[in-house]
């Protein structure tokens, strides 16, 4: 702005210095002129008498000249003085103006040189924080890619490890026990026959040496009847002695059996802690791929080496694919090695429960005295029980009691609770998702707990469908889909219902049974199959089948008791990535009442009933011996089973097999006035306790169902 206004003054444009100077010179020559003036005047007024007046003509003229001159030049001066002036003026004002500018320049300069210069200060400290948290961040991703390369490899390599333990110790322990259980059986089996051999023998020979001693004595008659008589009750006594002992070599083979049978079960729990440690290992991979998606996040937000992580989180995923294909093969291995711990237990086991005193029968003090005891209560998985009879009197009168012993593969006394029971069924369970067919019964008197065992709100029902709804959750991380379908049937008098139909259908459909062998399934005309999505949806299930019975009840009283209820579940499970299917069922059967005809004097429908039930329960019982039978002849040509018989046993045609799994619960009573009733179903269930189906049955010597 200086620059132009000193452009705007053009030629004319003075320094200030010169000015001043010119109004100095100018006042000095108007001082000098006005002075000489006076002189001339003063001269003039002197002189004036001495000259003539031509002469002061002159004089005056030239002094009116030179005044004019003097006042011309005066004027002209004072004009340039006040040009000057205003120059000067104009100039000071154009100095003020600039000196103004150039102040407010300056402030404002120095104003924001300090906002700037702030500014820069706090852009420089925010550069250096950003400086000092990139390098933080990238220090805990190179920290987080080192822990979770290290962690990752550390898992692969405990994850390898343990799978070739555990499939070596499973392998090895499958095939040693195997071994040694067979070779105790052929060991067992030998020296029963030997035994009985030498036994059969010895009888031969005592007989053929009574016969011989009784010739000799009939000749001499009289005088050796004594001798002879003596002489027979030594050999009854040593033929006492000798059963004794052999009766004692067969009990302690028999514990040396149960204790390899306890070993099997050992190797059964152990295997289940592998199977935990191996459920942890898949846990802990899971972990580890949550870390690995956490850390890609990281890496998306801070947008660097994101194609290096994208790299890696690639190779990771095809690892983890490799993983799972390794996980199916060790899923199928243990299914595989689960079913072949189930055969060796056994594919037809049966668990006798006792249920406690009700509050009700406490008042009857006769009833309270236990006709139950439990030898081996003290052991981890007691087996026997012993039933105090009743009394029995002798043709002589003598009044002595009788008590019955049985071994079960399982014994539960009163207070077990159904947590307890089922944790034992929990491995059969199992077996049903692995794809086999698996039925679970309950059977016993009227009264005795079959549905609080099967049907209570933490009964068998419930707890299965829990379990499996729970495994089915987790088989989805090893690439399984499962679809679980319903349906739940009362058998009464020989006739099916549905216990899921829609309000008043009940009495009226006919229900036909189908079977498909190909498939190795049974569907039943006109039933309600339901779709479980969800656990809840089984519960609600239960409560329209309990719904249902009990309005078909009231029109034929105490039914529940009187029929049999099978509630089945189908478990269809598919891995699309490895190609495989697999179909278990799981029959979960509450049975009618098991009274005796004679005892209950039933009559008219009471009698149809009950003669319906007993030839239901008995023809269940021809068909597991017939089984039992078929295991023992197996390859000697085909046994007929005779599953048509009864509705029960057609309808469970493949739940009951050489290929599937049966737990048979034998519920009783404690009660003392239905010690008859316990008896009998205690020895039904010791009939199909005795029988083997299936594969471990190669060995046995014999089998007592039935005869
Ligand atoms: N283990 C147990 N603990 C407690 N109570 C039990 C037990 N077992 C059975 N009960 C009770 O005993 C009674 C009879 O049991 P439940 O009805 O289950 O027998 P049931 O044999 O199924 O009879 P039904 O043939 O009439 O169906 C019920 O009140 C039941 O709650």
């Amino acid at each position: 702005m200086l620059e132009s206004h000193k452009a705007s003054s053009g030629n004319n444009s003075h320094s200030p210095l010169e000015s001043s100077m010119t109004i100095r010179k100018i006042n000095l020559i108007k001082k000098n002129a006005g002075s000489v003036v006076e002189a001339a005047r003063g001269s003039l007024m002197n002189t004036s008498s001495l000259i003539d007046k031509d002469q002061v003509h002159d004089l005056e003229s030239a002094y009116w000249d030179l005044k004019e001159r003097y006042s011309n030049t005066a004027t002209s001066l004072a004009e340039k003085d006040r040009s000057h002036q205003s120059e000067i003026q104009s100039l000071l004002e154009c100095v003020e103006r600039d000196k103004d500018l150039l102040n407010t320049l300056i402030s404002q300069v120095s104003e924001k040189d300090a906002v700037y210069g702030s500014r820069i200060e706090t852009l420089r400290e925010l550069v250096n924080d950003k400086d000092a948290q990139l390098a933080k961040l990238q220090e805990r991703l190179d920290n987080i890619k080192y822990h979770e390369e290290k962690v990752r490899k550390k898992m692969q390599r405990e994850l390898q490890q343990q799978i070739v333990i555990v499939r070596e110790e499973i392998v090895n322990m499958t095939t040693e026990y195997k071994h040694s259980f067979e070779e105790a059986q052929q060991n067992l089996s030998k020296r029963i026959r030997d035994l009985k051999k030498a036994y059969n023998a010895q009888l031969q020979e005592n007989v053929n040496s009574f016969e011989r001693r009784k010739e000799e004595s009939r000749k001499q008659e009289d005088a050796s009847k004594a001798h002879y008589e003596l002489l027979l009750s030594e050999k009854d006594m040593e033929f006492k002695r000798y059963q004794q002992k052999i009766e004692a070599d067969i009990s302690s083979m028999q514990k040396e059996l149960d204790q390899v049978r306890k070993e099997l079960n050992r190797t059964c729990d152990e295997l289940y802690e592998k199977k935990k440690e191996y459920t942890m290992a898949l846990e802990k991979n899971d972990q580890l791929n949550i870390l690995l998606k956490e850390n890609q996040q990281i890496i998306n937000d801070k947008g660097h080496t994101f194609s290096e992580l994208d790299c890696k989180v690639h190779e990771l995923t095809r690892s983890n694919e490799s993983l799972s294909k390794k996980l199916f093969a060790e899923e199928s291995l243990r299914r595989q090695l689960h079913n072949t711990i189930q055969e060796l237990k056994g594919n037809i086991r049966v668990f006798c429960r006792v249920r406690p005193f009700l509050p009700r029968e406490c008042q009857k003090s006769d009833e309270l005295e236990s006709i139950f005891q439990y030898p081996d209560s003290h052991s981890l998985e007691p087996r026997e029980l012993l039933l105090k009879g009743p009394n029995i009197e002798s043709s002589l009168g003598h009044v002595h009691d009788k008590s019955y012993f049985f071994s079960f593969d399982r014994v539960f006394p009163p207070e077990a609770t159904n947590e307890s029971v089922f944790q034992e069924i929990t491995h059969l369970v199992q077996s049903a998702i692995d794809g086999y067919n698996v039925s679970v019964f309950a059977y016993g008197q009227t009264g005795s707990g079959k549905s609080y065992t099967m049907l209570s709100n933490d009964g068998m029902v419930t707890r299965a469908v829990k379990q499996i709804f729970e495994y089915v959750e987790l088989l989805k991380e090893k690439g399984w889909r499962y679809k679980l379908q319903g349906q739940f049937l009362e058998i009464y008098n020989e006739k099916i219902y549905d216990l899921l139909s829609k309000n008043g259908l009940m009495q009226q459909q006919k229900h036909d049974i189908h079977h498909d062998e190909r498939e190795r399934r049974t569907t039943v005309d006109n039933v309600r199959v339901i779709d479980f999505e969800d656990e809840d949806m089984v519960y609600k299930m239960l409560g329209k089948a309990a719904e249902n019975r009990f309005i078909a009840a009231t029109k034929a009283n105490e039914r529940s008791s009187r029929s049999h209820t099978v509630f089945t579940l189908y478990i269809d499970g598919w891995n699309e990535s490895m190609n495989q299917v697999c179909r278990g069922t799981l029959n979960l059967v509450d049975l009618a009442g098991s009274e005796r005809l004679s005892f209950s004097k039933a009559e008219g429908e009471r009698l149809r009933e009950t003669q319906a039930i007993n030839k239901s329960l008995s023809c269940l019982g021809d068909v597991i011996h017939a089984l039992g039978v078929a295991t023992y002849v197996a390859g000697k040509g085909k046994n007929h089973i005779p599953y048509r018989n009864s509705k029960l046993t057609y309808l469970l045609r493949y739940a009951l097999g050489e290929n599937a799994k049966t737990l048979m619960f034998v519920n009783v009573s404690p009660l003392k006035s239905q010690i008859m009733d316990t008896l009998n179903s205690l020895r039904f269930a010791k009939k199909v306790n005795d029988t083997r189906i299936g594969p471990m049955i190669k060995n046995r010597e014999s089998m007592s169902f039935g005869t």
